[in-house]
């Protein structure tokens, strides 16, 4: 996939340097990865794949200040966007040592002002309210929304990115607002009490 490409002609609106960071962020990873086993993805196809993946909402979501990714790992989805929502306050958690320290080198080397990165489980933060929260591989929508339950009032977004479980996961128990929006790998579930 040339992703410069795809996100070219999906009409994704991305600020000026957001290249540059996917290509520092990309060589940094591949580095990292050889040595700490930060994510499956292991050649470039793959990891352009993720990164689109992780940014294709940008799409569609409304404007965002502040934004928390439950369990990153290497970085996705939440320090992608991070690249790609400047103006967003990211907080990014994630437990492991390697995967958090792998996120503040990139947040230092990059100088991201916009991203914090959390080393705890979510469950151990102090409560605290967010526009928007999104978790991608982390675990269930109902977990999911157990664990976010600190985090968020009315007006707060929740973005899952699932696959074709998710309508299995809404079916069962769901009483929030909800979208799904398909692409060809991915469900995206958007839920929220405003949507
Ligand atoms: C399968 S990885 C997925 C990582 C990344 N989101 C991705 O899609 O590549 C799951 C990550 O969630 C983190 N995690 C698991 N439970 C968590 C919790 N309670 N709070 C925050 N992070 C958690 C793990 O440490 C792990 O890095």
């Amino acid at each position: 996939m040339d992703l410069k490409t795809t996100l070219a002609s999906d009409k994704i609106d991305l600020p000026n340097d957001f290249f540059q960071k996917v290509q520092k962020y990309k060589e940094h990873l591949f580095k990292w990865n050889k040595i700490h086993n930060l994510t499956g993805a292991k050649n470039e196809q793959t990891l352009n794949e993720f990164i689109y993946d992780a940014v294709f909402p940008v799409s569609f979501l409304p404007k965002v200040d502040s934004l928390m990714d439950i369990g990153t790992g290497a970085g996705f989805p939440g320090m992608i966007l991070a690249f790609a929502l400047p103006d967003t306050k990211i907080t990014l958690v994630e437990p492991l040592t390697k995967r958090a320290s792998f996120l503040q080198f990139i947040k230092a080397d990059l100088g991201l002002e916009n991203v914090s990165v959390v080393k705890k489980r979510v469950e151990e933060m102090e409560p605290q309210m967010f526009d928007l929260i999104t978790s991608r591989a982390v675990t269930d929508t109902k977990m999911l929304l157990n664990l976010s339950k600190n985090f968020r009032d009315e007006h707060s977004k929740l973005l899952f990115y699932k696959g074709e479980k998710v309508f299995d996961e809404v079916a069962a128990d769901m009483h929030m607002k909800h979208k799904i929006i398909e692409t060809k790998n991915r469900h995206y579930l958007l839920l929220g009490e405003e949507l």
